[in-house]
C-alpha cells in the first residue's frame, strides 16, 4: 500500500448523492485520485461467505437493497471483533494515487480508523440532500437499514471539514468547487 497525501472521507444518507459527487469529482481529477469504498471489500467478502453476486451486489439497483439489511448485520459482526477491518481492506486494495476519495464512511469507528491510519491527511465530508429529494431518487425508509448505526452513527458528529447540500445540480456545482479547493496544491 502507498500512502496518499490527501485522504476526502464522505458520509451522507442513503441516496444523498455521495457516489454521484464521488464520481464527479473523479471525472475532474481524474489520474490524481482514485475511489475507495468501504463496502467494496465488504460487499466481496459477504458475497463470497454467502454465495451471491458480487458485481449484482455492487451495483446500485434492487439486489443490493435486497441485501443490504443481512449486510448490515453481518458486517456488524465482523466490526464487533475489529472496528476497522474494512476500512483496512478497503485502503489496502487501493491504487496509488495523491488523493484517495472514500466514498461512504458510515461510523465514528471509521473516521477513527482512518485518522489514526493516516492523521491530519484526512478531511471529511457531509452530504445532505432534504427527504423529499431523497424520496425521489428512490429513497423509502427500511426499518433495520435507516433507523440503526450505519446509516445514523455519523447524524450527531459535528467536526465536518465541509457540510454540502445537494439537493440539485446547482448545489452539486457549488459543493465540487468546495471541494475540489480541500485538494488545491497536491
Ligand atoms: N445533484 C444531483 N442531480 C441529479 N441527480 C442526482 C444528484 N445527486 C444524486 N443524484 C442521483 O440520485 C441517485 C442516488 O445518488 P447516489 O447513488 O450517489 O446516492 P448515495 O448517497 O451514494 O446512495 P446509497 O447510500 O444508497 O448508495 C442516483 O441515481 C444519482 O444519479
Amino acid at each position: 500500500m502507498g500512502d496518499p497525501q490527501l485522504v476526502l472521507l464522505f458520509s451522507g444518507k442513503r441516496k444523498s448523492g455521495k457516489d454521484y459527487i464521488c464520481e464527479k469529482i473523479k471525472s475532474i481529477l481524474v489520474d490524481k485520485c482514485t475511489i475507495v469504498r468501504i463496502s467494496a471489500p465488504l460487499k466481496s467478502c459477504y458475497a463470497q461467505t454467502h454465495a451471491l453476486d458480487l458485481k449484482e451486489l455492487m451495483s446500485d439497483g434492487p439486489y443490493k437493497e435486497k441485501y443490504r439489511l443481512d449486510m448490515i448485520n453481518w458486517s456488524d459482526e465482523v466490526r464487533k471483533k475489529d472496528p476497522g477491518y474494512f476500512c483496512k481492506a478497503a485502503c489496502d486494495n487501493a491504487a496509488l494515487k495523491p488523493v484517495w476519495i472514500v466514498s461512504d464512511i458510515r461510523r465514528k469507528t471509521d473516521i477513527e480508523w482512518f485518522r489514526e491510519t493516516y492523521g491530519n491527511k484526512i478531511k471529511t465530508i457531509r452530504i445532505t440532500a432534504e427527504m423529499k429529494t431523497r424520496e425521489s431518487r428512490g429513497w423509502i425508509f427500511q426499518s433495520g437499514v435507516d433507523d440503526v448505526a450505519s446509516e445514523c452513527d455519523l447524524d450527531d458528529w459535528q467536526q465536518w471539514d465541509l457540510e454540502i447540500e445537494n439537493n440539485d445540480e446547482q448545489q452539486c456545482g457549488k459543493a465540487v468547487v468546495e471541494i475540489l479547493k480541500l485538494v488545491e496544491g497536491i
